[in-house]
């Protein structure tokens, strides 16, 4: 059975304090919230615990955006997966473009977080998409073929999501057709040997295309950067129809 799993990438936003005004906003209007929806919201590593504690393994659950490959050592700036297990955290984001543009991130150091994200109990949502010059060039499938291949060497789908992420539609409100993102959503399905894996679209999910989105047969969950951030229309993207 393939989960839906909606999450909330906040990337680098929102304070202690902030997040925590996010979910008082946010759990008002959860309360309906069908039970088979997973709910999570990755947040920097600094509300991750004051988030944990006010959702205390409930219904939405804690990710994080993202995780070193060692468990402990000489690697400024980064954290392990014991730290995040003890800060509640479920979920990490591994992967994310901006991660893979900004700071150098591999295929190989992807593969390497995928793994200690699953070694370390966290369920991994994989990052994948091509940039809108590959796709212009025709090598959308090529580039997602090799980006799944090299990123999930020894790695155990029953504990991933696969979120397909095309580079030119995040944050630009240029948003993927929702029947393209079926189409490449399914071939993803197709290079992956558990038939169950819940493979979310991320790339402006907004209020406003989020019933068009889920209701594509291959598309089991959206990672939604900006629109997140507010409660309410997060509330809406959770409750989609
Ligand atoms: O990068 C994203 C989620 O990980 C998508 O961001 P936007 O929803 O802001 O386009």
């Amino acid at each position: 059975m393939r989960t839906i799993v909606i999450a909330g990438n906040w990337k680098m936003n929102k304070t202690q304090a902030e997040a925590l005004e996010f979910l008082k906003g946010f759990m008002g209007q959860m309360e309906t919230a069908p039970d088979e929806r997973e709910v999570v919201l990755c947040a920097p590593f600094t509300a991750l615990s004051a988030l944990s504690k006010h959702l205390h393994g409930g219904l939405i659950k804690v990710g994080a955006q993202n995780i070193h490959w060692e468990d402990s050592g000489a690697f400024t700036g980064e954290i392990s997966g014991d730290m995040l297990v003890e800060l509640g955290v479920r979920y990490v984001i591994v992967g994310h473009s901006e991660r893979r543009q900004y700071f150098g991130e591999t295929d190989e150091t992807v593969n390497q977080r995928l793994q200690a994200a699953q070694r370390h109990g966290l369920k991994p949502i994989l990052c994948v998409g091509e940039t809108k010059q590959q796709r212009d060039a025709g090598e959308t499938e090529a580039v997602i073929r090799q980006q799944l291949s090299r990123d999930l060497v020894d790695i155990d789908q029953s504990n991933l999501v696969v979120a397909y992420e095309p580079i030119w539609a995040i944050g630009t409100g240029d948003t993927c057709e929702a029947k393209e993102a079926n189409r490449v959503i399914g071939l993803i399905r197709q290079q992956l040997s558990d038939p169950n894996v819940s493979i979310q679209y991320g790339g402006s999910v907004k209020p406003g295309n989020i019933d068009d989105i889920m209701a594509q047969p291959e598309i089991d969950g959206a990672l939604v950067g900006g629109a997140s951030l507010d409660p309410e229309g997060f509330a809406r993207i959770v409750n989609y129809q």
